[in-house]
């Protein structure tokens, strides 16, 4: 035989035998992804975004993905003559914003996030916490200076049913979950703040990670002074912290509390303007936003 041949692709190699840990660890485990609406500006990211999903389900992994689109209910908003008005960081949402919160959730940002995933084969399925009763909800009032402020059809979820989202993700889907939830007596449908929806879903669904995409490195340990971004903290401490916090943050780090309280591994707030982040946050160790783990966190770094 002649001498060995140059196998240029062998980096290649390299980098999936440093993804195997990683692909051992998260193999069958739930991840709920939320997708933000300010993540979502730029159409490279977008596809890198769907691309990122697509890996995870056929590396073993059961992505569910639950999307917010802010920014695009308040355009949608002020076409229509409706000014934005938030409160608690909450969406002020009359029934008539309600009808076009509906519209450009369900019909507009899930719509899209589908068929980018489904470019990549017969994948996803778009739902709202509507459907099937995956997400009821009461009316949310909010305090601000310590009194209960009325903001409309904004809901506080009561209950979930995973049932939907579990036989999708058994028959091999990808389920993309709009965050609006029905009322009790199906008389109305809620306004949920999609990172809220997110973390009750993860922890619904136990998943072992609930992964926020945003348009920010992670949490910013003295915000907006400094960008020192806070690698990890335990729940305990992010607990401390979340009366400093300002509105964006806040129902991302109370929903990441509440995953991580209610049994999922890690909440983690990544960047989603770097392309790929999910994939560098589950399949290297360099962590590259902000992990928030349980107070007793057996597994350490390995989590
Ligand atoms: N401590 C903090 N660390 C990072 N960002 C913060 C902090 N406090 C407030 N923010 C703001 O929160 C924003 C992210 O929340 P939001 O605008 O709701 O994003 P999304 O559409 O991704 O849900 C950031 O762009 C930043 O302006
Ligand atoms: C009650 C409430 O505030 N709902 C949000 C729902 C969308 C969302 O959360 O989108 P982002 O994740 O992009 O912020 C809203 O109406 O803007």
């Amino acid at each position: 035989m002649s001498t060995t041949r140059k196998h240029t692709a062998l980096p290649k190699a390299q980098i999936l035998i440093e993804a195997l840990p990683w692909l051992t660890r998260h193999q069958g485990k739930t991840v709920v992804i939320k997708f933000g609406g300010n993540a979502m500006v730029d159409e490279e990211l977008k596809s890198a975004f769907a691309q990122d999903v697509v890996f995870l389900h056929h590396a073993g992994l059961k992505p569910v993905v639950v999307h917010g689109g802010g920014p695009q209910i308040s355009k949608a908003l002020d076409r229509h003559g409706i000014v934005s008005e938030f409160k608690a960081g909450l969406r002020v949402t009359t029934e008539d914003a309600m009808d076009v919160v509906r519209m450009v959730l369900a019909g507009q940002v899930q719509r899209e996030l589908v068929g980018l995933l489904n470019q990549h084969g017969p994948l996803a399925i778009g739902l709202t916490g509507e459907d099937a009763h995956t997400m009821t909800a009461t009316k949310h009032q909010p305090r601000v200076d310590g009194e209960l402020v009325d903001i409309g059809r904004v809901g506080e979820i009561t209950e979930i049913d995973t049932g939907a989202i579990e036989a999708l993700l058994a028959d091999g889907r990808i389920p993309v979950v709009s965050s609006i939830a029905r009322s009790q007596d199906d008389g109305h449908v809620y306004n949920v703040n999609a990172d809220t929806a997110a973390a009750a879903l993860a922890a619904a669904l136990d998943a072992e990670t609930l992964m926020v995409l945003t348009d920010v490195e992670g949490l910013y340990e003295d915000w907006p002074n400094s960008d020192e971004v806070i690698s990890k903290l335990t729940a305990t401490e992010l607990e401390k912290l979340l009366p400093e916090l300002a509105s964006g943050m806040v129902p991302k780090m109370e929903g990441c509390l509440h995953a991580v309280r209610n049994g999922v591994h890690t909440a983690r707030v990544i960047d989603g303007r770097v392309p790929h982040s999910i994939l560098l946050e589950i399949f290297t160790d360099e962590g590259i936003g902000t992990m928030v783990v349980p107070d007793a966190d057996p597994e350490g770094e390995a989590a």
